[in-house]
């Protein structure tokens, strides 16, 4: 049976990009939208691109949980960081299916979250109602489910191998993660001006970045050993796209490391619809974008014993919206690829 879905923040550009993909999901039926800034207002007349010639223009809603509950089968919030946390409480109490792309649910430490977000958290009890959402690893979805952030999606795809397999020496972590300009949200902001972006490479929350701890408790979860990665964030001229280059040295006393490498990330992908290894052939940006795929490649150098992982998605598809429903379909119980593309758009 097909479910109707609320969506908060369809002006936003991962709420655009969801609204684009519930829009075509063969199980979505009505899809309600609820809004911040454009309350009462037609989605043609803040997103013209999304209604069609004939097509219903559904108005922007008050947010109102209680027409929610009675109204969906599911909420997705694309809203910015610290406003589920304010929002979304009724729902959560209520065990109502929600999937949020905020970080506001991500970190299962109020603390860390008000140290990194430099917001308000959550309540504790509510924290713990969440699943972290990464697709590739959750075991059983909660009712409430936080969608990863997209450099996390990139960095621990790329990592889970070689750490859940003991393959690399974990204080030898370093993430060199690159991003383009939608990563940034659709707000007007200096460091991600035309004139500060075109022909330019910029270094951005140097060892701050809200990701770090978001990476490191999944990582622990997986390797409790794990104590911290080195981890920076820079923004590339493009419009879509996440690289993720990863280094590590490999763990003392590994035999013959490219087989066994090789062989790790085979055995942990290999019935994962959305990863795609390129072995050393290493993943470019468009090998990924505009798909909800995350592109793996690796080359082992046996003269320095550093293991480079370079892992590719589209930041606003598996990144953000795309994984988002493939977490509803997981939710729900249909086939995880169903409304996804899956192949990138190359030219
Ligand atoms: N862009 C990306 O690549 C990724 C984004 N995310 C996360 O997804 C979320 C959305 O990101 P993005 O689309 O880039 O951000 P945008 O800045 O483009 O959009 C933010 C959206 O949040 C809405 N919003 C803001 N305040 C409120 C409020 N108080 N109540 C309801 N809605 C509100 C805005 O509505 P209005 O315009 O009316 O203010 C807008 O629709 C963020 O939490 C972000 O961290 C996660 C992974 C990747
Ligand atoms: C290019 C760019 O600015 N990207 C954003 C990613 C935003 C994001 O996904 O952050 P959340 O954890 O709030 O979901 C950043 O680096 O902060």
């Amino acid at each position: 049976m097909n479910k109707n879905v609320a969506l908060i923040g369809v002006s936003g550009y991962a709420g655009t990009i969801l609204y684009q993909l519930l829009k075509n999901h063969p199980k979505v039926g009505t899809i309600t939208l609820y809004g911040h800034r454009d309350v009462g207002k037609h989605l043609s007349e803040i997103q013209p691109d999304l209604v069609q010639y004939g097509q219903v223009d559904p108005v922007i809603n008050q947010f109102d949980p209680q027409k929610i509950m009675k109204e969906a089968d599911a909420a997705f919030f694309a809203s910015s960081a610290g406003v589920t946390n304010q929002i979304a409480g009724t729902l959560i109490e209520a065990d109502f299916p929600v999937i949020d792309l905020s970080g506001d649910y991500r970190l299962s430490d109020p603390k860390s979250y008000e140290k990194w977000y430099k917001k308000p958290a959550a309540k504790a009890d509510d924290l713990k109602k969440a699943t972290y959402g990464l697709c590739e690893f959750h075991p059983k979805l909660s009712r409430y489910v936080a969608n990863p952030g997209c450099y996390a999606t990139a960095t621990l795809l790329g990592l889970a191998p070689v750490v859940l397999n003991n393959l690399i020496d974990l204080d030898s972590i370093i993430v060199d993660a690159k991003s383009g300009v939608s990563g940034a949200g659709k707000k007007l902001a200096p460091g991600s001006a035309f004139m500060t972006v075109n022909e330019n490479l910029t270094v951005y929350k140097a060892n701050r970045h809200q990701h770090i701890p978001e990476i490191v408790q999944e990582l622990k979860n997986w390797n409790p050993q794990l104590r911290s990665i080195q981890f920076t964030t820079t923004l590339l001229p493009i419009t879509r796209g996440i690289m993720a280059t990863i280094y590590a040295h490999v763990a003392k006393g590994i035999q013959d490391p490219e087989k066994i490498i090789s062989q790790a990330f085979i055995d942990t992908y290999e019935d994962k619809p959305f990863i795609k290894l390129h072995g050393s052939n290493l993943p470019s940006i468009k090998d990924a974008a505009y798909s909800n795929l995350d592109a793996i490649g690796w080359q082992y150098n046996p003269v320095t014993g550093v293991i480079l992982i370079v892992s590719v998605i589209d930041n606003l598809l598996k990144g953000a919206a795309g994984q988002a429903v493939q977490n509803f379909n997981m939710m729900f119980g249909f086939n995880e690829r169903i409304g996804l593309p899956i192949v990138p758009i190359m030219i």
